[in-house]
C-alpha cells in the first residue's frame, strides 16, 4: 500500500560567506550548494503495519515523512500511497492520511477543541455516525472530556498532543504519520498515547509510521523498524529479529573520578569498547560489550580495580542499546 522506490531528496541551500562583507556580497550574488537529505531509499509497507522510522538527528526521517505526505516533492524516485502519488495529488492523498508533526498543530488555535473537530468533520466530510462514534471512543481512551471546551492555545503540551492525535484519526485514515508524538510528555501521557495508537491499529487496521527518539515508543508500538542514517537505510526488518541478532549487547554507564584521561583497563581491552561520545568533563563514560564474551559483573570488577566509580547504571532497555550501537557502528 505504501511503495517507495529509489527515493532521494536534495535541498538547495545558500552558501554563507563569512563576515559582513560576505553577507553583503551574497545579497547580489548567491552561491548555492546541495544537501542530500535522503538517498535512494526503497521499501514497501502493507496495510496495517506499525513501522518505527528511526535514526539520529538529521538522518532524513522528517524529510521522508514530508514526501510521503505530499508536502515535499522528491528530487528522484517515486512514492505511491494507496496508488496515489502524494506530491501530485495532495488533496486526494490528504483524505487517506492523518499526520501529527511534533510541535505544529492542525487544530485551530483560538477556538475550543470540539469546534476544531467539528470543522475537521466538514473538511473531511466525515459521516455523522462515524464522527460521533470516534469522538466518544477518543474521548474515553485519550481522556479528552475536560479539554473539549478549551481553546488549543490554553492547553499544555501533553493535553494538546492528545487532542492532535484524535484529530489525526478522526476521519479514519488508512495511514497515519506520527513525527515525535511523545516528545516532552510525562510517562502517563506517553502510555495513553501508545495505547491509543495500538487500539486504532487493531480497530481499523490503520497503517502507522512513527518517527521517534524514544525507544520505549518503538518497543510498545512497532513490529517493524526502518533505521535511517545519513539519508540511507541501515536496517529494515522486524524488531524481534534485530533483538535476536544484537540482543547480547550491553552498555554500562560509569561516573568516574578521573585524574587523567580515561583509558580502557588492559584486561577489558579485548572485550569492551568506549562509546563514541568518549568522556565528558564530569568523568562520565559508557562501555559497550557482548555479554556472550564477558559478564557485566566482570566489567564492573575490572573497572573497580583501576578507577574510583562514583556511580554506574546498566542500560535497561535492550532496544535502546542496540540502536545506539547500530547508529555508531552500523549493522
Ligand atoms: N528545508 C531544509 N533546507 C535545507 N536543508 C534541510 C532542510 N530540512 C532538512 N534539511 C537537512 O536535511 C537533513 C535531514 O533532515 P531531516 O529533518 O529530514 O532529519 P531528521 O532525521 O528528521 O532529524 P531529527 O531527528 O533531528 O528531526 C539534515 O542534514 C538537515 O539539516
Amino acid at each position: 500500500m505504501i511503495e517507495v522506490s529509489e527515493l532521494s531528496k536534495e535541498y538547495k541551500i545558500v552558501k554563507k560567506q563569512p563576515g559582513l562583507s560576505g553577507a553583503l556580497k551574497s545579497l547580489f550574488h548567491r552561491e548555492y550548494m546541495t544537501k542530500k537529505a535522503v538517498s535512494q531509499i526503497s521499501y514497501s509497507i502493507d496495510q496495517g503495519e506499525l513501522v518505527g522510522y528511526i535514526g539520529a538527528n538529521g538522518a532524513g526521517k522528517s524529510t521522508t515523512i514530508k514526501m510521503l505526505c505530499g508536502i515535499l516533492t522528491p528530487s528522484e524516485g517515486s512514492i505511491r500511497v494507496n496508488g496515489i502519488v502524494p506530491y501530485h495529488e495532495r488533496q486526494k492523498n490528504a483524505r487517506n492520511i492523518g499526520a501529527v508533526f511534533g510541535q505544529r498543530t492542525q487544530l485551530f488555535w483560538d477556538i475550543a477543541v470540539r469546534e476544531s473537530y467539528d470543522l475537521l468533520k466538514h473538511i473531511y466530510q466525515i459521516p455523522e455516525d462515524q464522527y460521533k462514534k470516534n469522538i466518544e471512543l477518543f474521548t474515553e481512551v485519550l481522556q479528552l472530556e475536560p479539554l473539549l471546551g478549551i481553546p488549543v492555545r490554553q492547553l499544555s503540551l501533553g493535553q494538546k498532543m492528545r487532542c492532535e492525535l484524535a484529530a489525526a484519526f478522526l476521519h479514519n485514515p488508512s495511514v497515519v504519520y506520527l513525527d515525535e508524538p511523545t516528545i516532552g510528555l510525562d510517562v502517563a501521557v506517553k502510555a495513553r498515547i501508545r495505547a491509543f495508537i495500538r487500539e486504532m491499529n487493531q480497530l481499523h487496521h490503520t497503517t502507522v509510521i512513527l518517527t521517534t527518539h524514544d525507544m520505549q515508543d518503538i518497543e510498545e508500538i512497532c513490529k517493524r523498524i526502518i533505521i535511517i542514517d545519513e539519508g540511507t537505510i541501515l536496517y529494515d526488518g522486524s524488531l524481534q529479529s534485530i533483538k535476536d541478532r544484537f540482543g547480547d549487547k550491553r552498555v554500562i554507564h560509569f561516573e568516574l573520578d578521573l585524574q587523567s584521561p580515561f583509558t580502557i583497563p588492559a584486561e577489558l581491552s579485548e572485550y569492551v569498547s568506549l562509546q563514541a561520545n568518549g568522556e565528558d568533563e564530569e568523568g562520565r563514560i559508557s562501555l559497550s560489550f557482548s555479554n556472550q564474551a564477558i559478564s557485566g559483573a566482570d566489567v564492573i570488577s575490572a573497572m573497580l580495580k583501576e578507577y574510583h566509580i562514583r556511580d554506574l547504571t546498566i542500560a535497561d532497555s535492550k532496544i535502546e542499546t542496540i540502536v545506539q550501537e547500530i547508529y555508531e557502528r552500523g549493522v
